[in-house]
């Protein structure tokens, strides 16, 4: 079968019933996803400066059909397919040629590959959770490395053990759950880098129920690692009220009892407290959308939203809240226009239609925007 993403067209197998056969992989539904990241290589090229004429190169680390190699190859890079299986190598092959681009596909295990070669954007694109291939990609990239996990039920601490042993944090299952996934994977990112004394510093980030993407923009040095690294902390969390407090620090000092409900409190972490995203790059990577990309409006929205997102490590449902409280909801935008007419910050997210940010605590949240019956 053939699909045409962006300005490219690839030749993908059909996909047997979820998980099973051992066709080489490919998956509709994250064209956001990939048009996301030709929209981030290109909003990168934007703000350099380049002096010579080389050429900027990105590994597509877990090529598959090479979807994403072929489509940074067709952005001018020098793109770099790799992949362990031999039929996604040929596959990546005839799919580069098929473009007339001269893209590299190469048939090697990533790690090996990122431990010898250097390139300007690492992309990893598992099966399942990125860590496997983290330490490796901040060896083998030397601007940004791009990162998608599918784990979504270990990062949101609903399959905490697994979630504990990959990430080396405490994930809490919370209502937020693509939140904390998204805070919980960048946390071990950031710990990741910093053990070779680099800043890895998330400039663009989008979760959905199933997947959690990233973009780390890379400095080096132990003092911008460290800044890093100051940016990590706990969270504090009661099933009860939903009341939820920030504590930064690497050493958990957790709350006993909510001091709002008296319930037992749930403490996460390490996890990344600091934003997810970087509003002025999420801003020039909305303007490098273009209309022939299949998801633009979709794409163009989401940066809107993510660039607008209020700097808080946590969200809330209205909806949610309004059913535990057993009230009526309202329209999101008069929602946050009570919550702002009350005087504090609020924004929408990205998390889901009925989220929302804001300072206020959960008893203010209720206090300022909710009409009680
Ligand atoms: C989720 S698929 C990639 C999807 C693709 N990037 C896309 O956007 O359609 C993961 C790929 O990683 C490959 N893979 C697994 N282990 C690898 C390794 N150690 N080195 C390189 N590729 C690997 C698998 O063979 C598989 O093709
Ligand atoms: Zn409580």
């Amino acid at each position: 079968m053939r699909v045409t993403e962006g300005d490219v067209t690839v030749a993908v197998p059909e996909q047997p019933d979820a998980g099973v056969g051992d066709a080489v992989f490919f998956n509709p539904v994250q064209e956001l996803n990939r048009d996301l990241t030709v929209a981030v290589l290109r909003a990168l090229e934007a703000e350099t400066d380049r002096d010579g004429d080389r050429t900027p190169r990105y590994l597509d680390a877990n090529a598959a059909s090479g979807v994403r190699g072929v489509r940074a190859a067709a952005e001018g890079f020098e793109a770099t397919c790799c992949d362990v299986d031999p039929d996604a190598v040929e596959l990546a092959r005839e799919n580069m040629a098929r473009n007339d681009l001269d893209g590299r596909v190469v048939h090697r295990d990533a790690n090996a590959l990122m431990h010898e070669e250097t390139f300007d954007v690492v992309d990893i694109d598992p099966f399942g959770t990125p860590i496997p291939f983290a330490d490796a990609a901040f060896r083998g990239a030397t601007r940004l490395v791009c990162i998608t996990a599918t784990d979504t039920a270990p990062l949101c601490g609903a399959h905490f053990e697994s979630g504990v042993r990959h990430y080396s944090a405490v994930p809490r299952n919370t209502e937020y759950h693509a939140e904390m996934g998204m805070r919980v994977l960048i946390s071990a990112l950031v710990r990741t880098a910093a053990r070779y004394d680099l800043a890895a510093r998330p400039v663009f980030s989008h979760a959905t129920k199933h997947y959690a993407r990233t973009y780390l923009r890379l400095d080096s040095g132990a003092r911008a690692a460290n800044a890093l690294v100051d940016e990590l902390g706990h969270v504090d969390h009661c099933e009860h009220c939903l009341y939820r407090e920030a504590t930064p620090g690497l050493v958990a000092d957790p709350l006993d009892w909510c001091p709002e409900c008296d319930e037992a409190i749930q403490t996460a972490g390490p996890i990344w407290l600091g934003r997810t995203c970087d509003p002025a790059f999420a801003e020039t990577v909305r303007e490098a959308v273009d209309d022939g990309m299949g998801t633009a409006e979709q794409a163009r929205e989401l940066c809107e939203t993510v660039a607008a997102e209020l700097d808080e490590p946590t969200h809330y449902d209205q909806h949610r809240l309004c059913k535990r409280w057993g009230v009526g909801a309202v329209a999101m935008d008069e929602f946050i226009e009570r919550l702002r007419a009350a005087g504090y910050s609020a924004s929408r997210t990205h998390y889901g239609g009925t989220t929302f940010k804001t300072d206020a605590e959960v008893t203010e949240i209720r206090a300022a925007a909710v009409e009680e019956d």
